[in-house]
């Protein structure tokens, strides 16, 4: 039986190492990292994390701001909310939440915000930057996974990893987080001819579908460690994962549950980038 991943308490350990550094740079430089979120008219998945944001940041002592314009904004009034927070010197890290509204470009609007001070690792220049082994922000959710497996004494060297979904946010980004720490890492999608077959090679798996319970628990190889970074919404109201839980615990040696697994480290890891942008990398 899998050991459960207290992806809850990481975060708090996350988050207080965050706070430490912000005191002290405090003292030092009396410098204070400043994060906004630019939240794009009413979305209510967004809004639970916009929250636990704001109290994330609150927590670690960083100045937090959310600016709210209405789903009617142009993209050229966003592009101008992006360029003032570029021009912000209290503003260190930027966010824009997505999904952004269909008559707005994301791509543009990512593409706008200050690779200095993108926080989410979202922009080109950053995603380069992986892509190249270069330092930079990393994208919160795939640098919060790495951050598990390193909890639990998971070393990627050498080791076959699977990543299930493709995503830009996610499933692109982990498999070369994975690939720099050394593991042979196989990327699988919808066009996957033999999912359960990839998986079962699997020490390490990270499933990013949007699916709920697509990876079966018979498909875990014994004693693999099993990462679920999907959030699906049930009719009843409750979340699932990407992977069949209760099967997969059976088999793998540790397992994170959904809620309370890789959901907080993404908030946590944001913190980290920010503070990271307002230290100014090198
Ligand atoms: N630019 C941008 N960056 C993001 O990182 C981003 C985004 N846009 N848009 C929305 C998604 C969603 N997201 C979540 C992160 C953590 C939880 C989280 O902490 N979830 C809790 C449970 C929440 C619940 O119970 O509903 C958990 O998994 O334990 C949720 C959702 C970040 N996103």
């Amino acid at each position: 039986m899998g050991q459960l991943i207290d992806g809850k308490a990481v975060a708090a350990r996350v988050r207080a190492e965050v706070k430490a550094e912000v005191e002290r740079l405090k003292a030092e430089r009396g410098l204070v990292p400043g994060l906004t979120v630019v939240r794009v008219g009413e979305d209510p998945a967004s809004k639970i994390y916009v929250n636990g944001k704001k109290k994330a940041a609150e927590e670690v002592g960083f100045n937090s701001w959310e600016e709210h314009p209405d789903a009617s904004i142009t993209e050229e009034e966003l592009l101008s909310v992006v360029e003032k927070l570029n021009e912000d010197p209290a503003v260190h890290g930027i966010l824009v939440q997505l999904p952004l509204p269909k008559h707005i470009n994301a791509e543009r609007i990512i593409s706008a915000v200050r690779p200095e001070k993108d926080a989410d690792g979202f922009h080109p220049l950053n995603a380069g930057n992986l892509s190249l082994g270069k330092p930079g922000p990393r994208p919160c959710t795939p640098y919060g996974v790495m951050r598990l497996l390193r909890e639990v004494g998971c070393n990627p060297e050498g080791k076959k990893a699977v990543v299930v979904g493709r995503s830009n946010i996610v499933g692109k980004p982990m498999a070369l987080l994975l690939l720099e720490a050394n593991a042979t890492v196989t990327l699988c999608h919808s066009k996957t001819p033999d999912l359960a077959a990839e998986v079962a090679q699997a020490d390490i798996v990270v499933a990013a579908v949007g699916v709920a319970e697509i990876i079966k628990g018979a498909w875990i190889k014994p004693g693999a460690v099993v990462i679920d970074v999907g959030m699906n919404r049930m009719p009843d109201g409750k979340l699932k994962g990407d992977v069949e839980f209760a099967a997969a615990q059976e088999r793998a040696s540790f397992i994170t549950p959904v809620p309370g697994g890789v959901g907080p480290m993404t908030i946590a890891m944001l913190m980290r980038n920010t503070l990271d942008a307002a230290k100014g990398r090198d």
